[in-house]
């Protein structure tokens, strides 16, 4: 049953198919069937799922129209839910439960979902395989000893193997695009201020956002209709309209232009992703969309700047974390000796590699050589945009230079994992949407087409996305592991 699209359990649930609580029931099931293999979730909350699903078994007539009635999703752990723990898979969060819910928590829930669990992600969304989480290995579903990418790989996996039909995540540098790539399924992010971060353990602030993990383009618009929007609580939030994202899909592409990029190349582009990805464009071509080859001259400086801004904002963000205001806190005799324990045994490896840098690049004798240089470069990324997107609508190029890759190959040379981010990383830098849509295999395993879109044309993006995916087919086997797709 949970292999369907979140419409088409709406539209069971809405003709009387089905009950919320068969839903959910399924999807607890194969959690508990499938997920040891895996290991997507944190958290699986049995209980209160099952008392709401069973609650809104029972709800009055006009309950049942709301935009998503009794369907099952999950949350990347570091989105915060009332009364569920929430860990940001970090033992420095380990018993931490969070007295309020994140807006996309309470948003979802008034539209009538069913929160099933909380899935894996790396220390504070720092890394791109979910190997940095401080609980458990997520695997990818279509290789167990390859990683899920990250740092949402906990989501991407989930709806990959066919456990929930959505999962929101978070994405920094990539975090939702390059996993969704991985695991074969469609992840979006959304334009920076589009959806609210309230609740959203802060990793970067200025390029952190929440988006969906789905199986279809049309389940990304339709959910992000029902996350996006203005909230008092989120002053980064952007005062835009609440749009119908699914009112273009239908359009095609007739008439407009896809800009391909070059210059991001780089030696380590598996051969085979490049194919893929061509072929997709080819497949636009075909569906009637103008094909113009755009420059950004200034990406390849992007991973650099990114490591150096988003560590910046990090090591501020993670100040919080003393002993004294939440989770975890170790003894020590002085008051200094305690914030030193807390810190040391609460934070991974990465996490502290990233508040090293940042400090670093903050501290007054280097700020100018690094943090506003790389601050500099950000605005030469964004500009580079705004000059390719009066050439063309929508960009086209690989979400990630590889397929997933294996357990414990990049963990030792942290500048080759930073290195999977470079497709990705631009468009946090620039704050502009980009979705990533399955575009075939490459020794077996997913790869994704990314397409970026001009700040808050997530429509023109999705119109595309959809039609792509419309006139591609079925590119993908089902995973080894996991719900048939
Ligand atoms: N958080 C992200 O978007 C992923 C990125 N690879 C990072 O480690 O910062």
């Amino acid at each position: 049953m949970s292999t369907n699209t979140v419409k088409e359990i709406l539209a069971s649930l809405q003709r009387g198919e089905s009950k919320p609580s068969e839903w959910t029931a399924d999807v607890l099931r194969r959690i508990r069937q499938v997920d040891p293999q895996v290991g997507a979730f944190l958290t699986v909350d049995e209980e209160g799922a099952t008392a709401r699903a069973k609650a809104l078994d029972d709800a009055p007539a006009d309950e049942r129209g709301k935009a998503l009635f009794g369907v099952p999703y999950a949350l990347k752990d570091n989105m915060c839910t009332a009364g569920i723990r929430t860990t940001a898979a970090s033992r420095i969060l380990e018993n931490y439960i969070p007295p309020y819910d994140a807006t996309v928590a309470e948003k979802l829930r008034a539209a009538g979902g069913i929160m099933v669990g909380k899935t894996n992600m790396d220390e504070f969304a720092m890394g791109s395989s979910t190997e940095n989480s401080a609980y458990q290995k997520t695997k990818n579903p279509y290789d167990l000893d390859a990683v899920p990418g990250g740092s949402s790989g906990g989501s991407a996996a989930a709806v990959a193997a066919g456990l929930v039909p959505f999962a929101l995540g978070s994405d920094t540098g990539g975090s939702i695009r390059q996993p969704a790539a991985f695991c074969g399924v469609v992840g979006l992010k959304p334009t920076y201020g589009r959806v609210s971060r309230f609740g959203l353990i802060a990793f970067a602030s200025s390029l952190d956002q929440i988006g969906p993990f789905t199986r279809t383009v049309e389940d990304a618009a339709y959910v992000l209709n029902l996350i996006s929007g203005r909230d008092l609580l989120d002053s980064t939030s952007a005062p835009a309209d609440v749009e119908d994202f699914t009112a273009d899909l239908q359009k095609g592409v007739q008439g407009l232009r896809i800009g391909v990029v070059r210059d991001i190349d780089t030696e380590g582009l598996q051969p085979g992703v490049r194919a893929a990805v061509d072929g997709a464009i080819d497949t636009l071509r075909q569906a009637g969309a103008e094909v113009v080859e755009v420059s950004l001259p200034n990406s390849h400086y992007a991973v650099a700047a990114y490591y150096l801004l988003a560590p910046a904002e990090a090591s501020s963000n993670l100040a919080r974390y003393d002993g004294v205001r939440y989770g975890r806190r170790a003894e020590g005799e002085t008051l200094l000796q305690m914030y030193q324990r807390t810190r040391s045994e609460g934070f991974g490896m990465e996490v502290k590699r990233r508040i090293m840098i940042g400090t670093y690049a903050l501290s007054s004798g280097y700020y100018d050589a690094y943090y506003k240089r790389a601050q500099q470069m950000r605005t030469l990324i964004l500009r580079d945009f705004e000059a390719a997107f009066q050439h063309c609508d929508v960009i086209a190029t690989p979400t990630a230079p590889t397929t997933a890759f294996k357990f414990g190959e990049k963990t030792d040379n942290p500048l080759q994992m930073y290195l999977n981010d470079i497709y990705t990383i631009p468009a946090n830098l620039a704050g502009i949407p980009g979705i990533s849509v399955p575009c075939g295999l490459s020794d077996g395993l997913p790869v994704g087409l990314q397409l970026l879109g001009r700040a808050f044309d997530e429509k023109t993006l999705l119109r595309v996305a959809h039609a792509y995916e419309q006139a591609r087919g079925d590119v993908l086997p089902a995973p080894s592991v996991g719900v048939a797709q």
